[in-house]
């Protein structure tokens, strides 16, 4: 059997889908998540807890309260607590993730930003006697603890963060300040309710200078009580599009004081006397955001593949209208239209989890090597995260959308649980650094390696960054993925060159270097998508030409020629000046045939990420595929089911309609 989700008793519809498959899921699996042990691992975690009933969600999400969504996960946690070492390898952080996200889903929960913020700031930013006094602390969850970093006035502008950190030498302690209202911390995780710690992000002041956004870890809840501890003010920030099972909080201080060991100090120190040394990279402080960025593009793909599970199991299963049999309505799936909505979403998808796979790995190294001094790879990696978290996110966004509505009416549901994925990707665009500002950050980089190739000093560029001095080629399309690569290296080339010389220009014109940068702005975002998208369709390539298994490289190459025609066609505008217009429509139709190519393993491919119905969440989207079945059960389940005649209706439409009839 290749698709090793087939059951007896599952819909005749979707067993067909799944005997059609070419290839064996769990290969697909293991080559999804990076290696068979962890695929392995990741069944392995998912069956021992299904064999914890107190793990099991005790009614579905869509019909609880936020109090409750909050007191469930808590209550999970509590269970989980007993079973974390027989569970997980609780030091890999992907075996974590993936327990969080199978008990206690993406609506976020009181360790939200424990593992994903707070312990890699400790990580990155304490020193080894820090690390000794709290990273085992907060390893054993004895704490929980949150990134308090954006403020009700300021996020993206850290270099205007008003919260203020004064160092007093007299008492060898700091003043953590709240000066005004918007100085209050707003968003951060997990911070309203469930921390007693944070890393706080502030402003190091010292004799009257200010040394701009440092990290202090900072108590804010007795360890026993859990009541503020005096000179905090904390609270939820109330209820958001979603992702309301996290207690995101504000935070403000009273001239509250904080022991000077308390400031974070592996890079930067402030000595007894009040002698500040300072890091050895200007932005070394802003290493958790980095690590968040470098993970994105893995969790969003994840995000992506869930409404895609949803979706295509359900066209799989949901039959309206005819093609060439009157005897029989088709499957929606077998729509070109359907197929134009959902596969390149799929090949997107592949591709964000195998680029996030490369920028793990290079924050993993980023992370040993500024250890040992070396910070030369900062620039790199912080340009490629920027682009790739806006580009990824925005795309995600997108997808899920099309998904939402490849699933009509029942998709609009929260049965269909589409709405709630939605909303929690799209949080992306706008945390860890506002999508466009982020893009202006690789556009900086873009800027200066245009300036490199210029003055003739070509051999500093960095990586990816080398086909920028290349000249343009003529592009032989029929030549497989690596023209279409060409066709984007030339566009991203031109539209990076464009918008630096409008940018230059408009500086030679006389406009100030930052007045110049806004007027060419939307250009150069336009370049930083291009670039990125650039390095997403390589990785893509390079990634499914490193595999050996014939049956896995066939399908994987169908899904990169999704991707490259339809990445092609989608900057359409660009490409223009590089392909004719007779090719892009040859473009089109190969399109159109690579999306019939891999229908038959639509369903396969979405198998293989192996997403449980427990983490799915999704009554549209379960592996039996009962899609009708499933929906009356949960509608019925509803708490407005409860009893016939609702309270409201006997004290206000009645009355209301009696008076009508008299
Ligand atoms: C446990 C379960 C987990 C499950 C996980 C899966 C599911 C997850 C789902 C749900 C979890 C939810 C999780 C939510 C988490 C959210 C958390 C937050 O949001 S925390 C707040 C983030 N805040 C921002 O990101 C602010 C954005 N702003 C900034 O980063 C900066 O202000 C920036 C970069 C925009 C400007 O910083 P400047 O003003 O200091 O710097 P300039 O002047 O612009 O640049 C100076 C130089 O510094 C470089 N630079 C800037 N940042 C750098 C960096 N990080 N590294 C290296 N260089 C950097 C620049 O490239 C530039 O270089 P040159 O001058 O061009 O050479
Ligand atoms: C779900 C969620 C979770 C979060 N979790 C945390 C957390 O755990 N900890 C934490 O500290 N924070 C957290 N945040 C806050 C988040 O990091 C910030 O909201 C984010 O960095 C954006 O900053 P902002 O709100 O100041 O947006 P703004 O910068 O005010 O953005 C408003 C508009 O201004 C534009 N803009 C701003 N500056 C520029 C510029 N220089 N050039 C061009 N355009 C610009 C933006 O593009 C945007 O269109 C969270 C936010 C959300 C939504």
């Amino acid at each position: 059997m290749l698709n090793k989700s087939i059951m007896d008793g599952d819909n005749p519809d979707l067993t067909e889908e799944r005997m059609k498959g070419a290839f064996d899921t769990d290969k697909m699996a293991a080559v999804i998540y990076g290696s068979e042990k962890f695929a392995i691992r990741r069944r392995e975690i998912t069956e021992s807890i299904s064999r914890i009933p107190q793990l099991a969600d005790s009614k579905p999400f869509s019909f609880m309260t936020r109090e409750e969504k909050i007191s469930e996960s808590c209550r999970k946690l509590s269970v989980l607590s007993e079973h974390w070492n027989q569970l997980i390898d609780t030091n890999n952080e992907e075996e974590a993730l993936h327990l969080y996200r199978e008990v206690l889903g993406l609506e976020g929960h009181a360790f939200s930003l424990h593992e994903t913020m707070f312990i890699p700031s400790l990580v990155a930013q304490a020193n080894d006697e820090q690390q000794e006094k709290w990273l085992g602390r907060a390893k054993r969850r004895e704490i929980i603890g949150c990134y308090a970093q954006t403020e009700m006035g300021h996020g993206t502008n850290l270099r205007a963060l008003e919260t203020t950190a004064t160092y007093y030498p007299s008492t060898q302690e700091f003043i953590l300040h709240t000066p005004t209202e918007t100085a209050l911390k707003w968003w951060p995780g997990a911070l309203g309710k469930s921390s007693n710690y944070a890393v706080v992000v502030a402003d190091l002041v010292i004799r009257d200078t200010h040394y701009g956004a440092h990290p202090f870890m900072v108590q804010l809840r007795d360890e026993k009580t859990h009541n503020p501890l005096p000179g905090i003010t904390v609270g939820d920030i109330g209820p958001k599009m979603a992702f309301n099972g996290a207690d995101n909080g504000f935070l403000g201080f009273n001239q509250y004081k904080l022991p000077r060991d308390h400031m974070l100090m592996r890079h930067s120190r402030v000595e007894e006397n009040g002698t500040y040394t300072k890091p050895p990279h200007a932005k070394i402080g802003y290493s958790s955001m980095v690590k968040v960025r470098s993970r994105m593009a893995m969790d969003q793909g994840l995000f992506m593949v869930s409404a895609l599970v949803i979706a295509v199991r359900y066209s799989a299963v949901r039959r309206q209208g005819f093609l060439d049999d009157k005897s029989r309505e088709v499957k929606v799936l077998d729509y070109q239209t359907q197929q134009h909505r959902l596969f390149p979403s799929i090949a997107r998808a592949y591709a964000f989890i195998f680029c996030g796979f490369e920028t793990i790995q290079l924050y993993d190294q980023l992370l040993i090597d500024v250890k040992n001094g070396d910070t030369s790879g900062m620039s790199d990696l912080h340009a490629l995260t920027s682009g790739l978290k806006s580009v990824v996110t925005h795309q995600t966004g997108e997808g899920i959308e099309q998904a939402r509505m490849a699933c009509g009416g029942h998709g609009y549901s929260m049965a269909s649980y589409i709405s709630e994925i939605y909303g929690v990707a799209i949080g992306g665009c706008t945390y860890e650094g506002e999508n466009m500002v982020m893009l202006l950050q690789l556009a900086r980089y873009l800027v200066k390696s245009v300036e490199l190739v210029k003055t003739g000093k070509s051999k500093e560029l960095g990586p990816m960054m080398n086909y920028l001095a290349e000249p343009d080629t003529q592009i032989d399309l029929t030549s497989g993925p690596e023209a279409y690569v060409k066709v984007f290296q030339h566009a991203a080339r031109r539209q990076v060159w464009k918008a630096t010389d409008k940018f230059h220009q408009l500086m030679e014109s006389g406009q100030s270097r930052d007045i110049a940068w806004n007027n060419s702005a939307v250009e150069l975002t336009r370049a930083s998508r291009l670039h990125t998208r650039l390095y997403i369709m390589e990785t893509f390539i390079r990634r499914v030409s490193s595999i050996s298994d014939v049956s896995i490289k066939k399908v994987l190459i169908d899904l990169v020629n999704v991707h490259v025609n339809y990445e092609v066609l989608d900057i359409g505008t660009y490409a223009l000046e590089h392909v004719s217009s007779t090719q892009l429509d040859s473009i089109r139709s190969q399109l159109y045939s690579s999306l019939d190519t891999l229908r038959p393993n639509a369903v396969s491919l979405i198998d293989s990420f192996q997403i449980s119905d427990m983490q799915l969440r999704s009554v549209l989207g379960r592996r039996d595929g009962h899609v009708y079945t499933n929906l009356f059960e949960w509608a019925k389940a509803s708490p407005l089911n409860q009893t016939h005649v609702l309270p409201s209706v006997n004290q206000y439409l009645k009355p209301m309609m009696d008076k009508a009839k008299l």
